[in-house]
């Protein structure tokens, strides 16, 4: 039986890419009845008929995302400007939190470069992303500087785009397919209202291998799900040390004998990222239990 990957899901129907073709798909009604439903990025077993297709089989997942709701996605390109809006580190700590908690991998990507006049500004930002440990690229979709990095690091990945309003996650997307022409609005229309110019989720398959949801990831960055005692594993240059510390259960903040606090003072841990785990465990532990 020919297997596929959903690409769109639009009024009741399943968009199946398999190969070159796209099947346009119903899915079974057994899985309504097992609570299933059929994701965009989901792997499915399908049976072709005539001009119609049955999504027959959901193929076990390795990550699902509930906003948007893209199951598979194992990369995520975190879009920060530079400036307009500036880079918002405390932000860019409550992605790579979420993204871990997600179990996918990130990639910083920081954006509108060419409207930075000085370059040891971009740099300063550059390595205070690049000591925490995750890939970093600088682009600029305007002067098309950094794009094929960007690519390369597309290749043989799900990935999702997320970030702020008025990043430049459309003008990126843009950049990287041209052919696209994804909807793009000037950041003063944007901003202060909140609203998306992307609206539907959709898989884009990229020619070298690889696909990219063309709608942007993690819309809420609320902790609800994240629990007190988790937070230090979203770390990842804490994660390595929370076995050293004197107390089983450790939150770092004020035990005795802290391996995370030790860290820090070593330097081996920067001040800013610390700060901000502080922040989110307060976060945490102010939050209301939801009924
Ligand atoms: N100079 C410059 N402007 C950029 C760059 N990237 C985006 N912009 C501008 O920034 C504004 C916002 O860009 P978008 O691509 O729409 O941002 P977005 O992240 O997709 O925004 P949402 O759709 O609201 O999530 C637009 O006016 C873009 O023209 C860049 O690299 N350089
Ligand atoms: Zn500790």
């Amino acid at each position: 039986m020919p297997q596929g990957r959903i690409v769109k899901v639009l009024a009741g129907y399943y968009y199946v890419q398999d190969g070159d073709q796209c099947w346009q798909c119903r899915a079974r009604g057994v899985f309504r009845k097992k609570g299933i439903t059929p994701l965009v990025g989901d792997e499915v077993v399908y049976e072709a008929n005539g001009t119609e297709g049955t999504v027959t089989e959901v193929l076990p997942r390795t990550s699902e995302l509930i906003r948007p709701p893209i199951a598979n996605i194992d990369q995520a390109i975190l879009v920060f400007s530079l400036v307009e809006p500036d880079f918002n580190p405390q932000l860019l700590d409550k992605f790579l939190v979420h993204t871990e908690a997600a179990g996918v991998d990130a990639v910083i990507c920081l954006t509108k470069a060419d409207l930075v006049p000085n370059i040891s500004e971009i740099e300063r930002v550059w390595a205070y992303c690049e000591a925490i440990g995750y890939p970093v690229a600088v682009t600029s979709s305007k002067s098309k500087s950094g794009i094929e990095e960007i690519r390369a690091r597309l290749r043989g990945h799900l990935s999702v785009f997320a970030g702020q309003s008025g990043v430049g996650k459309s003008s990126l997307l843009n950049a990287l397919f041209n052919e696209l022409n994804l909807e793009t609005a000037p950041i003063s229309q944007k901003l202060g209202r909140g609203r998306h110019t992307t609206r539907h989720v959709e898989l884009i398959r990229l020619p070298e291998g690889g696909w990219v949801a063309d709608t942007p990831g993690f819309s809420s960055l609320d902790f609800q799900a994240i629990a007190a005692g988790e937070l230090g594993l979203y770390f990842k240059e804490m994660r390595s040390r929370l076995g050293e510390c004197k107390f089983r259960g450790c939150l770092h903040v004020n035990e005795p004998n802290c391996a995370v606090r030790a860290a820090v003072e070593a330097g081996e841990i920067q001040p800013a990222r610390y700060q901000h785990y502080v922040e989110f465990l307060q976060e945490i532990k102010d939050r209301k239990p939801r009924y």
